[in-house]
């Protein structure tokens, strides 16, 4: 099987594109592949495929422990990359369909290879029971979820997949191995949640430590970016437009009032290719 490795920010991916369809045991493959130890080594497995649709191309994308998720903001950033800086498109407006629907990829281009990549990421979803929680809520802002490591007030956001913010004083007070696993799994949370600690240092410019559902700590989460941004916004932590520090660089989000809908600008990179 050849492979590309890429990665957004440090959160990197073993990129497929040899299936037209998802192979029936993709779960096992993706947790043979990631592992950083006896496979190739990622957070997840990325399935870049054609698209019989409206959409130029199909990705879906799988954890490091074989759980496939809804969305991926730095895999389609590097989806992206990828169909243009292999020829796959010459198109600078790429459609990607993901589990979510159709995403809309805007390409920066630079000396024939994309540099950087503006993704819609569509409209967040606020209801407690659709994201989901347990919490039948419009909306679940500074909500307790109460842990071994301590009781957190987390706001629950989902960008079709599920992301609890907690916007804390001092991130590095934060034990993110001990508390991550622990809200990631906790009962408030029917298919887990990915987990985001936030130090504020100004309204438009923050850091967040990310631990994610089936991968633990990545240096990177897209969507949980866009999920601290209106968080942000629902709690009065940040504005609209927001930096967010990651451990592995910056992404630029946006929640638009006029549409409602979050776009997230950040790079993506391709390290090698090989054979599996
Ligand atoms: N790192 C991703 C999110 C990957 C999926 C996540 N672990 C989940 O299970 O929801 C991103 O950049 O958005």
């Amino acid at each position: 099987m050849k492979f590309t490795k890429m990665h957004g920010l440090g959160n990197d991916f073993v990129v497929v594109a040899e299936f037209s369809s998802v192979p029936e045991e993709i779960s096992l493959l993706a947790q043979k592949v990631c592992d950083r130890h006896f496979g190739i080594g990622a957070d997840g497995l990325v399935l870049v495929m054609p698209n019989a649709g409206e959409a130029d191309f199909t990705m879906r994308i799988f954890n490091a422990d074989g759980t496939e998720a809804e969305q991926c903001g730095n895999a389609v950033r590097c989806v992206a990359k990828y169909v243009f800086d292999k020829g796959l498109t010459d198109k600078t407006e790429v459609l990607l369909e993901t589990r979510i629907g159709v995403q809309k990829l805007q390409l920066f281009v630079e000396a024939g290879q994309v540099s950087q990549v503006t993704v819609d990421m569509g409209e967040p979803t606020l209801s407690g029971t659709k994201i989901p929680t347990t919490v039948d809520k419009e909306q679940v802002v500074n909500h307790p979820v109460a842990v071994p490591g301590g009781e957190f007030p987390f706001t629950a956001v989902s960008m079709g997949n599920p992301h609890a913010v907690i916007f804390v004083e001092d991130l590095q007070g934060i034990e993110l191995h001990q508390t991550g696993p622990q809200i990631e799994t906790h009962p408030l949370f029917p298919r887990k949640t990915n987990v985001e600690f936030v130090q504020v240092h100004k309204p438009d410019d923050v850091t967040m430590h990310v631990w994610e559902r089936g991968c633990g700590e990545t240096l990177a989460c897209g969507s949980g970016a866009c999920a601290v941004v209106v968080a942000g916004v629902l709690t009065g932590n940040t504005a609209r437009k927001t930096t967010v520090h990651l451990k592995g660089g910056d992404l630029h989000i946006e929640w638009r009032e006029a549409d409602n809908r979050v776009y997230m600008t950040g790079p993506s990179v391709i390290v090698f290719e090989g054979s599996y």
